[in-house]
């Protein structure tokens, strides 16, 4: 790894671990009461902080401001769920001391998602858990989700491809220096970037089902899926 690889990485894991959930958003999750009313409430809370989260991170990509800007909405709407859900996952791999992963998940259960999702999506944190990524391939993985050239109506592909390979090359080292007895660790972790497209069609349908019920959104969440 470059020099210059080195300080690229270490302002992508800064900018990954400075833009944390708020603590208020955590704390809730133990306090309020359990109906699924209650629970929608929380996890719409916690998906708009978290769609903040990813806004405020974005910016921190070196090279990403520099796209155009209509390319920079695209990409931010297209990567939201996958970035959220690749969040989500390591919240809940880290096992918080304070209990919060088990509340989270009871939480989960009982909002009005239904089974058919719940299942693939606990199966996923898992499949991230058995990772055992360190904190910069998390925030590197996350950042190449993020610069996805083919999301719909990119106009520049090549500008952010040329970005992605950037941190592509920088994962990859990462992985044979964190992981020298497994050579094919690098692979494994684009794998389950594919997982996360299968993820993000039940997010849909989870949308859907909740809209059919009557629930409400934040402005900010409907204008990133563009619901309602
Ligand atoms: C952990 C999760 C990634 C999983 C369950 C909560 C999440 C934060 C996310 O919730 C939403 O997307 C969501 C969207 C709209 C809404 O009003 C509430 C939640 C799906």
């Amino acid at each position: 790894i470059t020099k210059e690889q080195q300080a690229l990485m270490k302002i992508i894991t800064d900018a990954y671990n400075r833009h944390q959930i708020p603590q208020d958003v955590a704390k809730k999750l133990l306090q309020d009461q359990y109906s699924a009313e209650e629970n929608f409430l929380l996890l719409t809370e916690m998906a708009t902080s978290q769609v903040q989260v990813l806004v405020e991170f974005t910016k921190n990509i070196p090279g990403f401001l520099s796209l155009d800007r209509e390319d920079q909405i695209a990409l931010l709407k297209g990567s939201a769920v996958e970035a959220m859900f690749l969040r989500s996952a390591q919240v809940f791999n880290r096992k918080t001391p304070s209990g919060h992963t088990e509340v989270l998940e009871e939480r989960i259960r009982k909002s009005g998602i239904s089974e058919e999702f719940i299942t693939p999506m606990f199966n996923f944190y898992k499949s991230i858990g058995e990772l055992h990524m360190v904190q910069e391939e998390q925030a590197l993985l996350t950042t190449v989700t993020i610069l996805t050239p083919d999301r719909p109506y990119v106009k520049d592909q090549q500008a952010v491809e040329r970005l992605q390979e950037t941190i592509l090359d920088v994962l990859r080292k990462l992985c044979v220096l964190q992981h020298p007895q497994e050579p094919q660790y690098f692979a494994r972790l684009l794998g389950r970037l594919t997982e996360l497209r299968t993820l993000s069609h039940y997010h849909t349908e989870m949308l859907a089902s909740w809209r059919m019920n009557d629930h409400k959104f934040t402005p900010l969440l409907c204008e990133i899926w563009d619901v309602q």
